[in-house]
C-alpha cells in the first residue's frame, strides 16, 4: 500500500500546536504574491506572465474551474495508493515537475535545489535545455533519482546530437520534446520590465558547456558574451521543422520520447504515427498562445483521439490537489506542475519546492478519498459534471 500523501496535514496541524507554524502557505495561489514581494517585479513577472493579454491563461483556469466533482459515497477509501504507471516507471503518485528555464532568478541553488526537492519526494524531474545549470550538475545532485530531459530542439543539429548523448549519459531516462515554443511569443509584461534573462547569458549553461555549440563561436563565451547569446538565441529553436524531421529523434533516442505542447488531435495522430509514446496536452501554461484553446478543454478530445496508442500527460493551470483529480477525469494518465513549485523554489529553495510537491499531493490524496476513490486509475469521465457557464 502507498503511503498516505493526505496525512501531511497531521504533521502541519502538530507543528503548529508546538509553535513550529509552517513556513509557506498551504494554498498554492497565495505563493505568487509572497514570492513577488521577495524577489520583485522582473523575475516573478517572466514566470508569472504569459502570452498577449494572458486571456489564455486565465482560459486554462476556467476550463478547470468549470468542471466540478461529483463524489461518490461509502466506497471503502480507507486504504489508498496514489501510484501510477507512466511510460513504463512506476511513480508514487501521477505527478512530474514541469520543465521550466532560468530557476537561478529565483533561487541561487536553482535546477539543482527544484531536482533534489522532487527527488526526495520520488517525483520526476524534467530538466529543461534551458536550466541555468549544466545538465551533468543536475543529474549529479540527483543520485539515481527518476529524472526527464525536456529538449528545445536546436536548428544545429550537431547541438541537438550533442544534447542527446550528454543527456543519455547523464540517465535522464525521458525524453520531453517541446514543440509550442519554435519562436518566444508575444510577452507584454516581459517586454514592458525590458526583462529576458537569455539575453544576459542566464538559461544558457547546456548550450554554453557543448562543445558543438562551443565549436560555433569565434571567441570563449567569456570573452565575447554577447555573440554566444546571439548564438544561442538564433539557434535554440527551429521554426522550420515538420513532422518527418522527427525521424531524426527517434533514430538517437532508445527511450521514450513524450511531445509536449500537444492541443489538436490530429497533431496527437501524428505523433502516434511518428513513433513517439506520449504528449504532453499543454498550452506552455498560457505563455505561447494567447487566445488558444484551454489545456484542459483540449485534453479529452486529444485523449479521445489517441486511445491506448499513446501515453496523454496534462499541464497548464494546475494549481490544486483538485485539478490533478480533473485532469485524470478528462484523460491524462498523470499531470505536470509548472509555477506552484518555481514560487516555492524562490521562497524557500529545496525545502520550498517540497512543501508544495507534498501539499498539492496531499490535497490530491485526501480530493481522492472524499470522491469515492482509492486509486487514481477507478478516475473517470463520469466522475466530472460540466457547469454551466
Ligand atoms: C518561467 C517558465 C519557464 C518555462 N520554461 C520552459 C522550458 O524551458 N521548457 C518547456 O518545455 N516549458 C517551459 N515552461 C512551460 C512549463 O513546462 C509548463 O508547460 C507550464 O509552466 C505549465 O503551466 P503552469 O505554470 O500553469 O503549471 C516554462 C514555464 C515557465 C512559467
Ligand atoms: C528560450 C525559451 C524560453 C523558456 C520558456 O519556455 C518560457 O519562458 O516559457
Amino acid at each position: 500500500m502507498g503511503k498516505h500523501w493526505g496525512d501531511f496535514q497531521y504533521e502541519i496541524y502538530l507543528n503548529g500546536m508546538t509553535g513550529a507554524v509552517p513556513r509557506l502557505p498551504t494554498d498554492l495561489t497565495r505563493l505568487e504574491a509572497l514570492v513577488e514581494r521577495r524577489l520583485g517585479p522582473g523575475p516573478v513577472g517572466y514566470v508569472a506572465g504569459s502570452a498577449g493579454n494572458g486571456s489564455t491563461a486565465l482560459a486554462n483556469r476556467a476550463a478547470l474551474d468549470r468542471r466540478r466533482i461529483v463524489p461518490r459515497m461509502l466506497r471503502d477509501v480507507h486504504e489508498r495508493d496514489l501510484s501510477a504507471e507512466v511510460l513504463g516507471r512506476a511513480l508514487p503518485a501521477p505527478l512530474a515537475l514541469a520543465p521550466v528555464g532560468v530557476l537561478s532568478i529565483m533561487h541561487p541553488d536553482a535546477e539543482c535545489a527544484a531536482a533534489r526537492a522532487a527527488a526526495a519526494q520520488g517525483v520526476p524531474y524534467i530538466l529543461s535545455s534551458a536550466s541555468s545549470t549544466p545538465m551533468e550538475q543536475v543529474a549529479e545532485a540527483m543520485g539515481d533519482a527518476e529524472r526527464w530531459f525536456q529538449l528545445y530542439w536546436a536548428k544545429d543539429r550537431e547541438v541537438t546530437r550533442s544534447f542527446l548523448d550528454r543527456a543519455k549519459a547523464s540517465g535522464f531516462g525521458v525524453l520531453v520534446v517541446t514543440l509550442d515554443t519554435p519562436l518566444l511569443a508575444w510577452r507584454p509584461r516581459d517586454l514592458d520590465q525590458a526583462y529576458l534573462p537569455f539575453l544576459h547569458g542566464v538559461g544558457t549553461a547546456n548550450y554554453f558547456t557543448d562543445p558543438a555549440f562551443l565549436a560555433g563561436l569565434a571567441k570563449p563565451v567569456h570573452e565575447d558574451l554577447n555573440a554566444a547569446v546571439l548564438r544561442f538565441v538564433g539557434m535554440f529553436a527551429d521554426p522550420g521543422k515538420t513532422w518527418p524531421d522527427l525521424a531524426f529523434l527517434r533514430r538517437h533516442w532508445d527511450g521514450p520520447i513524450v511531445l509536449k505542447g500537444v492541443l489538436h488531435p490530429d497533431d496527437a495522430l501524428l505523433a502516434a504515427e511518428a513513433g513517439m509514446d506520449g504528449v504532453v496536452v499543454s498550452n506552455h501554461g498560457g505563455r505561447q498562445v494567447a487566445g488558444s484553446v484551454a489545456a484542459a478543454d483540449a485534453l479529452p478530445r486529444v485523449a479521445r483521439a489517441v486511445g491506448d496508442r499513446l501515453t496523454v500527460l496534462f499541464d497548464s493551470g494546475v494549481r490544486t490537489g483538485d485539478d490533478v483529480f480533473k485532469a485524470l477525469a478528462l484523460g491524462a494518465r498523470a499531470v505536470l506542475l509548472g509555477r506552484p513549485y518555481v514560487y516555492g523554489l524562490g521562497l524557500d529553495g529545496q525545502a520550498g519546492v517540497e512543501h508544495v510537491i507534498r501539499c498539492l499531493l496531499a490535497e490530491f490524496d485526501l480530493t481522492l478519498a472524499l470522491s469515492g476513490h482509492a486509486t487514481p486509475a477507478t478516475v473517470t469521465a463520469s466522475d466530472l459534471e460540466e457547469s454551466p457557464a
